[in-house]
Formats: structure tokens, C-alpha cells, sequence
């Protein structure tokens, strides 16, 4: 992938096994989002290709990578801020037959048989994550932490099977952490959500994800079991390498 002149991801490649936890870890300026932006459909990549689930989706634009159950986590857009918590989740359902004008008028009793189910879904996900006490706070009102929780239901809102979850653990403080880290484990092994997550926060990667996925200056440097990429020497001077930059 490039920008103008510079290169940010290069050869990079490596597949997600259905079911499974993957963690994308590496160096600041490794290329780790804008591997996900390219997986997302944000950014086309200069070259190379994209598959999901067999399929070419390279030059599919996002909304239809969403349709095929691939999608990011839901940053609470800034307009979002003043809807509720339930608002927001009640706003990312699956498009409803209410959405065109001509089935709207053909059939009022489907439309609202749609709403009263996505309702339902919504008051189901505040419970799954905890949140039903804040339900009609504004999104921009709870904390971080819930935030995140929150993102994670608007992600669960669809009916995703692949999710891209960008650095989760950022600024959530411990306890809302392993809350965090429970429902992604949940979602995983009980509803058969598959993950993709990238983060800084080693205790995280360790506990959830198998395997893990290194980059470093826009390559895969190494793919394996959490404790294999950390022992791994090529990791430790790509990690060393950045601290080393920034002290210069
Ligand atoms: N839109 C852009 N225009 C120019 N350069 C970009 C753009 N987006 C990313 N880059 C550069 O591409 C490289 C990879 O960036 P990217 O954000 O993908 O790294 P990352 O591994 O996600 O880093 P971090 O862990 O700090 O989020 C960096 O050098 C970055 O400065």
C-alpha cells in the first residue's frame, strides 16, 4: 500500500482461519491499521488482493464487504454522541424492510414487526454487555470503558462474522478490560464471531489470541502462539528498533 512515495505495507500476507482470535501486533508504523482499512475497504491497496471467504473483495467497496459479514468495530460517530446508548445500537441494525418508501406503504405491520426485533436485539446486547443501567444516557456521556462495550454491540448489532477491533483495550481501565475481554471470548467461542485485533496491550494478546501475527515496516515478520512470537529475536529488535528511533 502506498502514500505518494512511501510504502506502509509491502508483501504483506497471511490468512485468518474462521473461529479464531487473530492478534496483529508490532511496532508503531508497522502498518497494522492500514492493513485493516484495506480489509475494511477504507483504502485500496496499490496492488495485491484481498479474499474473504474465497472471494475476491479487493475492489468491493465497504458496504458490501459489510453486507458479506465483514466488518470493523463501530466507532460512535461525533453526530452519535447525543443519541442514548440504546439509540445507538438500535441505529446499526440490519437494514429493515422499512427502508424503502414502496415497501413501507405496502406492508405497516412488517415494518413495525422489524422495529419491535431490532428493539429486541438492542435491549438483548445492553444486557449481554452489561449497560442496561446507562440505556438512556447519552453515548457521549459513559465512560470510555463503556464506550468500547458499546462499539462492541454495535458490532454484534449486524450479523457479523468477521470483526476488525482496533486497538480495544485503549484507554478502558482494568476492570472494563477483562468485562471486555470476556464478551470478545463470548462472542467467539459461543456465537462464532472471528476476530481480528490489533493492540498494544501484551496481557491482552497473550490472554485472547492464538495465533498472533507480527508486523513490522508494512511485512508479517513472524505468525505463530503468543509465546513463540515473543521469544522470537527478529520481534525484540523490531520492538527494540522502534524505541531506539523515538530516542533519537
Ligand atoms: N494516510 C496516510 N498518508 C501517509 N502515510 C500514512 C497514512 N496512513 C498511514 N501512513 C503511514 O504508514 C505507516 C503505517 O501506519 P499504520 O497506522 O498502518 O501503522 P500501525 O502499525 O497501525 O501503527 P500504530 O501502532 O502506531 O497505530 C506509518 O509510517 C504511517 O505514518
Amino acid at each position: 500500500m502506498d502514500f505518494g512515495s512511501f510504502r506502509a505495507v509491502d508483501g504483506c500476507s497471511f490468512s485468518v482461519a474462521k473461529g479464531s482470535i487473530t492478534g496483529l501486533v508490532g511496532p508503531n508504523g508497522a502498518g497494522k491499521t492500514t492493513v485493516f482499512n484495506m480489509i475494511a475497504g477504507a483504502l485500496r491497496p496499490s496492488g495485491g488482493r484481498i479474499a474473504y471467504r474465497g472471494e475476491d473483495i479487493t475492489a468491493l467497496a465497504p458496504d458490501r464487504r459489510f453486507h458479506k459479514g465483514a466488518v470493523r468495530t463501530f466507532q460512535i460517530p461525533h453526530e452519535f454522541h447525543h443519541l442514548s446508548v440504546i439509540e445507538n445500537l438500535m441505529v446499526v441494525a440490519p437494514a429493515q424492510p422499512g427502508e424503502t418508501l414502496l415497501s413501507n406503504w405496502f406492508s405497516r405491520a412488517r415494518v413495525r414487526k422489524a422495529e419491535a426485533e431490532t428493539s429486541r436485539r438492542a435491549w438483548e446486547a445492553l444486557e449481554f454487555l452489561e449497560l442496561t443501567h446507562v440505556a438512556h444516557q447519552r453515548a457521549g456521556q459513559i465512560s470510555g470503558g463503556q464506550k468500547k462495550l458499546l462499539e462492541l454491540g454495535r458490532t454484534i448489532m449486524t450479523d457479523a462474522e468477521l470483526v476488525l477491533l482496533d486497538e480495544p483495550a485503549a484507554g478502558v481501565n482494568r476492570t472494563l478490560l477483562r468485562k471486555l475481554e470476556e464478551k470478545i471470548e463470548y462472542l467467539n467461542r459461543e456465537r462464532g464471531y472471528t476476530f481480528i485485533l490489533i493492540e498494544h496491550d501484551m496481557e491482552m494478546i497473550e490472554r485472547l489470541c492464538e495465533p498472533v501475527i507480527c508486523m513490522a515496516e508494512g511485512k508479517v515478520l513472524i505468525e505463530g502462539s503468543f509465546q513463540t512470537v515473543r521469544s522470537d529475536p527478529r520481534v525484540l529488535e523490531a520492538y527494540l528498533g522502534e524505541r531506539q528511533g523515538a530516542a533519537t
